[in-house]
């Protein structure tokens, strides 16, 4: 029989349906969604305008080349219009984040007319050549190398790393909270400096926002806390509702000097992946999903500090708004699978994180499951620690 190549541990559950925080698996045990498909599941599983405008769109037309307009595509762009980032007006649709990542490297080199890159220790971007390139995590990039270059990895929150950034930089890309590397939040006066060096050297700052965007951290982006503008911004995971689309966001001094040709994608921008798009803006806007986010990324990493912090092999609760890292002292592995025990799925990031990526409908009596399923996993690693 063929083999399904899954290049993820197998977490030895079979689930079969989906709605809003919770799925279940095939005995119906209902688990607390955590992983939400490596954060993609913001707005829930099974949204209901998703799904109706899904459907809406697949019997009217689910594929139609860029080269013709389409209604759903005119109102995506009305719609996202409200919330896309400052001053950047110009969207190119992709189908995943690391799609949307080659895209920005390459418009960078195109516009500056310079080849290197800089990016942070810890950062990921993808596994695609040029993602993969820009991607800190050695066991992901060696066995492929040599890989796209140059590329220079700096110090992350550290002002001082930036003085390499010059004028041979074309570009800087930059996760506005290290997600995979294990959950860091940028330092205001970081994003701040980064922001002047690379103003000041003309070099193009793409912010990384797949995980992070479209409400997750408690703003529609999270380059919004740190008060500063960017020049490209990359989207993906939420920004579907469910369904998998990427998008590029530039300004138009860069829009400008695209030309035919440049880029392309068959799929890049469907009428189905349009329909997701508008729908998943109506529900950001109606259901305030970033204050959502902000409130009650709060109130979770109050009940997780309440109840966490006293272990000794708790090194930090971190996060911004609902992307929220419990980094231990050592491997989280065995909590996770112990999260899992207690039916909520959690994933890990970096070497020591267990990750948490909820979707905005998350209550505090989940965030209770949740916190006491994390206590016994991290209070029985302990023990095991403490044993051998
Ligand atoms: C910040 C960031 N960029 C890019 C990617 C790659 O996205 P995809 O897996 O959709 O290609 C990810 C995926 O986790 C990510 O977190």
């Amino acid at each position: 029989m063929i083999k399904l190549l899954k290049f993820y541990q197998d977490r030895g559950i079979k689930i079969v349906r989906g709605e809003g925080q919770y799925v279940w698996d095939e005995r119906n045990n209902k688990y607390l969604d955590l992983h939400a498909g490596h954060g993609v599941a913001f707005l829930g599983h099974g949204n209901k305008i998703v799904i109706d405008y899904l459907k809406k769109q697949m019997e009217e037309i689910s594929t139609l080349s860029l080269a013709f307009n389409t209604p759903i595509r005119e109102e995506m762009i009305k719609e996202l219009d409200e919330l896309k980032p400052e001053n950047l007006d110009n969207l190119f649709l992709l189908n995943s984040g690391s799609e949307a990542v080659e895209l920005a490297l390459k418009i960078a080199r195109k516009i500056t007319k310079r080849r290197k890159v800089v990016a942070f220790k810890n950062s990921f971007h993808g596994r695609s050549m040029g993602a993969l390139s820009v991607t800190w995590n050695k066991k992901y990039r060696e066995p492929f190398e040599p890989l796209i270059g140059p590329v220079e990895f700096l110090e992350y929150n550290n002002v001082d790393s930036l003085k390499s950034i010059t004028e041979d930089t074309a570009a800087v890309i930059v996760e506005p909270v290290q997600g995979e590397g294990g959950v860091i939040p940028a330092k205001k006066e970081f994003m701040k400096s980064l922001r002047e060096v690379t103003e000041k050297v003309n070099a193009i700052l793409i912010m990384d926002e797949v995980q992070t965007g479209f409400g997750r951290t408690g703003k529609i982006w999270a380059h919004q806390h740190f008060d500063i503008k960017t020049d490209i911004v990359t989207a993906g995971k939420a920004i579907g509702g469910g369904f998998p689309v990427s998008a590029v966001f530039l300004p138009d001094w860069i829009g400008e000097k695209i030309e035919e040709g440049d880029h392309g994608s068959t799929y890049g921008g469907n009428p189905l992946a349009a329909a997701a798009v508008t729908a998943a803006c109506k529900v950001a806007k109606s259901e305030k999903i970033a204050e959502q986010a902000q409130k009650k990324g709060e109130l979770f990493m109050r009940i997780l500090k309440e109840k966490l912090e006293d272990y000794k092999i708790v090194r930090e609760i971190r996060g911004l708004g609902l992307m929220i890292g419990i980094d231990l002292k050592v491997n989280p592995s065995m909590a996770i699978k112990i999260l899992q025990d207690e039916k909520v799925l959690s994933l890990k990031a970096g070497l020591t994180t267990i990750r948490f990526l909820p979707p905005y409908l998350i209550t505090q009596s989940d965030m209770e499951w949740a916190s006491d399923a994390a206590r016994k996993g991290i209070s029985e690693t302990e023990s095991k620690r403490i044993a051998s």
